[in-house]
């Protein structure tokens, strides 16, 4: 974390006090400069804690009942999807009798019955990964990319490494597959096998590790974007850290990059070679995969972006994200290709081509979509988008020790046909690795429903966060830009 700014103990929120913004400054391109006069919105600029002057009622709903429900309810999601896997052929009606005969904690508890206790293999497997996760982030080299500069001044530095690492682990995967089919007669299926030991060793690793976190961020913070809200379970569930460090790791490089967006790929692949051990080979699967895999490998060609999204600049390393990424991604993410190896489905090659097609246009325009956001800002507008000067603002905000700097808010290319366009194409892609499973169950569908639900939540968290950081200039850009995600409609 490379400091830029001394950091400042100085807590706005506590006197909402009002803020001039400075002016808003538009441009079209490199051109001129129209000012407004800016008014303040009287907000926090912290938007890691994105407060409002929220009602009791509300900040109760959001800051306690739903963290509880959540952290309650999630666990046992994910092992009532490998259930309905591995149990119940793919089928929710399954799921679904069996909860309407016991009930709900009858129910629950008849899954989790189910679930074994951790074999040795199992977690050596897992404690194997993150030790060789480690040492691939520690040693593969990499240019030095920074963050966004955070509310308190500070400027996270990340090595970018994260493709490289990703190649040398699907080689090792690879190799080690090979090594232990031939001399050992082992397969890696039995993470498929026992994944329910997977899930359980993860769930009980992540919790503890969050605690760690929770108690690290209030005793030995690493850098100033911390603190307790004041109320402990909603602490456990956000975090009390923006950016922390253990032993010289990031914790969230780690959590979601090295280890949550790496595993999800290792399962794409041993699901299918499982897949082709049961089956031989099967295109529904093939296409689903392959187009996960691009989906991964753009996921690492891009992770120096990813380091200026919601999930890094904005959310805390608490339940939510660490848990999220360590146990929900594994669980959750994967599960289209977990639900198609008990139910492989031909689709002909026709079939098959056109919905890879679909799928790999999906990914190129969500990946050209988040390069040209920071194509442009780093270029400072003096570049072209789609042939033409692009549409910039030049929105300006004050950190926290009440400094100010100014970020360029594109409006043109992919950010103007609506706020969050990329997210459409996000969604296309999850439905094109789905629909290989065509449409006996409704299984392989959750997580494209749990995402679209996910991004339309987020346009709306993106919208007031942005809104808090920079007031009036995101108003200028609202009406620019008027719609959320789908021009016209949405
Ligand atoms: N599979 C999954 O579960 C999910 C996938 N994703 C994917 O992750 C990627 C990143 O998405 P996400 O994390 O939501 O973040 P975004 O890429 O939407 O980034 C949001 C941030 O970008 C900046 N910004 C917003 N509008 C503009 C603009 N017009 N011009 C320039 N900067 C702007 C703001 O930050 P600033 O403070 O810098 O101005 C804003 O907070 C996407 O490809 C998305 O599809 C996202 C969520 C879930
Ligand atoms: C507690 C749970 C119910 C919710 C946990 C949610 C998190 C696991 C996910 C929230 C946002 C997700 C992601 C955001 C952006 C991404 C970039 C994309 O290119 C790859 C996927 C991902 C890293 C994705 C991963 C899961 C989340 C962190």
């Amino acid at each position: 974390m490379g400091k830029i700014n001394a950091a400042t103990t100085h807590n706005r929120d506590a006197t909402n006090g009002r803020k001039e913004h400075p002016p808003p400054v538009e441009t079209n391109g490199m051109g001129s400069e129209t000012k407004g006069n800016g008014v303040s919105n009287g907000k926090t600029r912290d938007a890691t804690m994105a407060v409002r002057p929220d009602s009791a009622l509300k900040r109760l709903w959001e800051k306690t009942v739903m963290p509880i429900l959540l952290m309650a309810a999630t666990p046992s999601a994910v092992f009532i999807l490998w259930f309905c896997a591995a149990h119940c052929g793919g089928s929710y009606a399954c799921i679904g009798n069996i909860f309407h005969d016991k009930g709900l904690l009858g129910g629950t508890a008849f899954i989790w019955s189910h679930v074994h206790s951790p074999s040795p293999a199992i977690v050596a497997i897992l404690v194997s990964y993150s030790a060789f996760a480690l040492c691939l982030m520690r040693l593969v080299p990499g240019n030095t990319v920074y963050g966004p500069l955070t509310p308190k001044g500070n400027r996270p530095q990340y090595t970018d490494n994260g493709f490289s690492c990703f190649l040398i682990t699907i080689a090792a995967f690879l190799v080690v597959t090979v090594v232990c089919k031939t001399y050992f007669s082992v397969s890696p299926t039995i993470v498929y096998d026992r994944f329910d030991e997977v899930l359980l060793v993860l769930n009980i690793f992540s919790m503890l590790f969050c605690l760690l976190l929770y108690v690290k961020g209030l005793l030995a913070p690493s850098t100033s974007d911390s603190g307790s809200s004041g109320n402990v379970i909603f602490d456990y569930y956000w975090g009390t850290e923006l950016y922390p460090r253990l032993l010289g790791f990031d914790v969230k490089v780690f959590t979601n990059c090295r280890f949550g967006m790496t595993v999800w790929p290792l399962l794409v692949c041993v699901f299918a070679l499982k897949s082709y051990e049961l089956h031989g080979p099967v295109d529904s699967m093939l296409v689903s995969a392959l187009l996960q895999m691009i989906y991964f490998a753009k996921f690492f060609w891009w992770e120096a972006g990813y380091m200026c999204t919601i999930d890094i600049m904005v959310d805390r390393a608490g339940y939510y994200i660490c848990w999220g990424c360590l146990v929900f991604v594994p669980g959750f993410y994967a599960s289209v290709s977990l639900y198609l190896v008990n139910r492989p489905v031909v689709l002909g090659l026709p079939l098959s081509l056109l919905i890879f097609t679909l799928g790999a246009l999906s990914v190129y325009v969500n990946y050209d979509a988040d390069r040209q956001k920071l194509y442009v800002r780093n270029a400072q507008g003096e570049c072209l988008v789609w042939g033409r000067k692009p549409v910039i603002l030049r929105a300006r905000y004050l950190l926290d020790s009440g400094e100010t700097r100014e970020s360029i808010l594109l409006a043109s290319g992919w950010w103007g046909l609506a706020r969050h366009f990329h997210y459409v194409p996000e969604i296309l892609l999850a439905f094109c690795w789905s629909v290989p499973a065509l449409f006996d169950n409704v299984m392989p569908y959750t997580y494209v429903i749990f995402l679209t639900c996910l991004l339309v939540h987020r346009c709306f968290r993106d919208d007031t966060k942005c809104s808090l950081k920079y007031g009036r200039y995101w108003d200028l850009y609202r009406e620019k830009v008027p719609h959320q995600m789908v021009p016209y409609v949405f």
